[in-house]
């Protein structure tokens, strides 16, 4: 058995204990071996985690990979202004290359930050399955479907393509890649296509994943065509089951979150995003205590603006008090737990904990800085202080994707430079 021992470190344990121990991982099983102080000193290879907090993988379950190259492309728009007037446009002048460029530079960036596990809605999916593959990190993707102004044909076919996506990937990666159905939103994807979408998706064994409850603008017109709200429409389609998974629900009103508990459907909270397109502050703390399970996600770079999940810990912690208008509210504990185990159950990929058995997806973060000094509480720092530039290694499926900040899968200064020359090119045709 090839062996890895991380060394040295404290631990952080599902319970949010802390714990000085070392992690030993089977390398070709991708799994924990054991946890625990003075562990094989003969492990084939050694990570120091001396000084350093050793965490799950973060996991970012709702994120669009390929957006890094629309970084700073549209700034301080809502939501609907900015994809009509500034992003479908680039998007539309997006080359495959162009998708695979702009998700190698995603993945190298939550590499550096500490995710090791994500859920992507984008197109050009066998460009990003690609990358992910090579990146080592685990993901479950998707096709992102939009059926409104299309006619019926060119509708169907994007919806076949989503289905037909979900069905070739499942599985790739040897099986650290899952995928989904993607129907773009409740509003932007017509009823029919939605139906089949759900149905298709179940009969294939994957989940549905959608944006919904986004903004006030698109909660209105479903109150007004249908005469019920959002998640009672998607309950209605099929789309809300257990295995379902949806972006933001910020406007979600009591019964929607009893619906959301009732059927187990994760909700991925994205407070960025939700601050600047000035989209609104979801009930979270409601949520979480209605028993709904919330996970997190940064949305693209061009609505956040990075992927950093370390800032997304910090607003959803920030955000989810001033909602719920209590300080107590959303608390340090919680944040830490959406943002790794929670995300991991609503996008249904494993990790999210570091337990015996479990798979070795971790994060060493060094906390010899001055911004994690005193180390008071722990959990409050990750939650509160720590940036994705503190991460030392980074491990996902038991293999070394960083070691001492330099990421062994992918070229880290060609990913920056071939964004660069895409972006300026993309320029050149929009
Ligand atoms: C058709 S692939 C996915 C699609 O989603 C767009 N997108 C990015 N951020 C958001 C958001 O916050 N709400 C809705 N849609 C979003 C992205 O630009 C792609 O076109
Ligand atoms: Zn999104």
């Amino acid at each position: 058995m090839d062996t890895l021992r991380i060394a040295g470190g404290q631990v952080l344990r599902p319970d949010a204990t802390i714990e000085d121990a070392d992690v030993l991982i089977d390398r070709d099983a991708g799994t924990i071996l054991d946890i625990g102080a003075g562990l094989d000193a003969d492990a084939d290879a050694t990570l120091d985690a001396e000084g350093c907090l050793v965490t799950p993988g973060l996991v970012n379950a709702h994120c669009h990979v390929a957006m890094t190259l629309l970084r700073g492309y549209a700034d301080d728009k809502p939501l609907d202004t900015w994809l009509r007037e500034d992003i479908w446009p680039a998007e539309a002048a997006l080359t495959p290359e162009d998708v695979r460029v702009g998700a190698e530079l995603g993945l190298v960036e939550m590499i550096k930050s500490g995710t090791t596990s994500f859920a992507d809605m984008y197109f050009d999916v066998p460009e990003i399955v690609d990358a992910v593959e090579k990146s080592g990190l685990r993901a479950r993707l998707g096709h992102g479907s939009v059926t409104i102004g299309k006619d019926e044909a060119d509708a169907w076919d994007d919806i076949e393509e989503s289905i037909e996506v979900a069905r070739e990937f499942d599985g790739a990666a040897d099986g650290r890649i899952r995928t989904a159905v993607m129907p773009h939103s409740l509003t932007t994807v017509g009823e029919e296509y939605l139906r089949e979408a759900a149905v298709e998706a179940h009969d294939s064994d994957v989940p549905v994943h959608y944006h919904a409850n986004e903004t006030s603008d698109e909660v209105g017109p479903i109150v007004d065509d249908r005469g019920e709200r959002p998640l009672a429409y998607a309950q209605d389609l099929g789309m809300l089951t257990e295995r379902d998974f949806l972006a933001h629900g910020v406007h979600v009103d009591d019964e929607e979150i009893s619906l959301l508990a009732d059927a187990g459907t994760g909700v991925v909270h994205c407070p960025a995003s939700n601050m600047k397109l000035a989209s609104g502050m979801a009930p979270v703390q409601k949520m979480l205590d209605a028993g709904v399970t919330v996970g997190l996600g940064t949305d693209g770079a061009a609505s956040n603006n990075d992927l950093d999940m370390f800032d997304e810990m910090r607003d959803a912690a920030m955000l989810g008090k001033l909602a719920a208008d209590d300080a107590s509210a959303v608390a340090a504990e919680d944040v830490v737990h959406m943002a790794t185990a929670g995300s991991a159950a609503a996008i249904d990929l494993p990790g999210g904990a570091l337990e015996v058995g479990g798979v070795a997806d971790v994060a060493v973060i060094d906390l010899d800085a001055p911004h994690l000094t005193p180390a008071n509480d722990l959990v409050s720092h990750l939650a509160y202080a720590t940036r994705g530039s503190d991460v030392r290694h980074t491990v996902c499926d038991g293999q070394v994707l960083m070691r001492d900040r330099e990421v062994l899968t992918l070229d880290e200064s060609a990913a920056m430079d071939r964004a660069s020359d895409a972006i300026a090119a993309l320029c050149e045709r929009v």
